[in-house]
């Protein structure tokens, strides 16, 4: 009976290896064609957990990003959604080079750019430019809009000589759907969804070819944030840029993404396009946040079933051993607690056909389809 175990877990072993390199071939090809602007691969960022005042000693860490992996291709917009603390804006700050990672790389066109300092890292924050949640308290209140839009220039004073800044604050006024005569006015004198645009408008001061966004629109009414986010798609089009979109709302991350990776306790569960993840998730819990999304028509929220996710999420200074989502699971058995899953096409669809949507990676032993849990797009 032992023997037999251990031989079924040295083949499981040998499977996961052989899907582990399969994993990293694919993404190694991905951008061998050209096709990835930013690669992150393995990203890490542990907070050391401290005790004591005087001599302070760690105790533990805050595992909030924990082996995250992604390309990012260009004018493509990546989504990324899952719960409050899951670990979406330390991806962001990793990526935006705000936070150090513990461990993992990030290369932008090829360049592994994980480390730089110094004129690289200049660089890099030019290119790759945030967008943040909350406009109410991310633009300074003691600044004019003008100055707020034209601060990115002092560190860049090569994109906009001293003379010329003033035409272009007010182009990227004009471009995102301001008045340029407004140059002079305070933040306080802005409604919400044009203080967004304001930021928006710094963001692309330095036309940067990335751009992550952390939730910028959840601080807006639901009806600013569609303007908000059309404004964005449009910018996106006009200056080919690639979007990281972080959101906790899953509808609004549907509307904009190319794709979308699904996050659980620092890590990326499920990835996939935007009818992969909606119409076809295989990771249960997609399909307990998508369960949760309201439908507008009353009838089929009236059908569909709800999965009432038990329990709290685990903290992230001490996740669960295996799969980190198995305490909050219907579906785990004992695997689950054993076996980490990997973020890859799971065994039971390997032989499915490379074209049907159910095919996409998913972190999960015991993957497979629920029907009906969301209503078509737009509807
Ligand atoms: N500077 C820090 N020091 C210690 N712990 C941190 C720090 N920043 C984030 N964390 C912890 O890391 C985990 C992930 O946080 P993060 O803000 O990335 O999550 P999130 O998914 O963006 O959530 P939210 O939407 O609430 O911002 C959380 O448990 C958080 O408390």
């Amino acid at each position: 009976m032992r023997a037999d175990h251990s031989g079924r877990k040295e083949a499981r072993e040998e499977g996961q290896e052989a899907r582990r390199l399969l994993a990293r071939a694919h993404a190694e090809n991905a951008f061998a064609a050209g096709e990835a602007i930013l690669e992150v691969r393995d990203l890490v960022k542990h907070f050391p957990l401290t005790q004591g005042i005087l001599f302070k000693r760690q105790v533990g860490a805050v595992k909030a990003v924990d082996g995250v992996s992604f390309d990012l291709h260009k004018g493509e917009t990546l989504g990324i959604v899952g719960e409050s603390g899951c670990g979406k804006s330390t991806v962001a700050k990793l990526v935006t080079h705000l936070e150090e990672p513990t461990a993992g790389t990030i290369r932008y066109k090829g360049n592994d750019i994980t480390r730089a300092s110094g004129r690289a890292l200049k660089a890099v924050r030019r290119n790759i430019q945030m967008v943040f949640q909350d406009p109410y308290t991310s633009l300074n209140p003691r600044m004019t809009v003008g100055d707020i839009i034209g601060e990115p220039f002092d560190i860049h004073p090569e994109v906009a000589p001293k003379g010329d800044r003033r035409r272009k604050v007010q182009e990227l006024l004009d471009v995102v759907g301001l008045n340029p005569e407004y140059i002079n006015r305070y933040p306080h004198q802005f409604s919400g969804g044009q203080r967004q645009r304001i930021g928006i408008a710094r963001g692309l001061a330095l036309r940067p070819e990335i751009i992550v966004a952390d939730e910028p629109v959840s601080a807006l009414d639901v009806s600013v944030q569609a303007q908000v986010v059309n404004l964005m798609e449009r910018l996106q089009d006009e200056f080919g840029l690639s979007y990281i979109f972080i959101a906790h709302d899953l509808s609004v991350v549907r509307h904009i993404s190319d794709r979308v990776g699904v996050m659980y306790l620092g890590k990326l569960v499920e990835v996939g396009t935007e009818a992969e993840i909606y119409e076809h998730p295989t990771h249960p819990y997609t399909q307990a946040l998508l369960s949760a999304v309201p439908v507008p028509d009353p009838e089929a929220e009236g059908k569909r079933e709800r999965i009432v996710l038990e329990g709290d999420v685990p903290s992230p200074a001490n996740p669960p051993s295996g799969c980190r989502f198995r305490t909050r699971c219907w579906k785990a058995q004992q695997r689950c607690a054993e076996e980490e899953p990997l973020l890859a096409v799971p065994e039971n669809f390997t032989d499915t056909p490379v074209d049907q949507p159910q095919r996409h990676p998913s972190a999960c032993h015991f993957a497979a389809e629920r029907a009906a849990v969301v209503p078509p797009a737009g509807g």
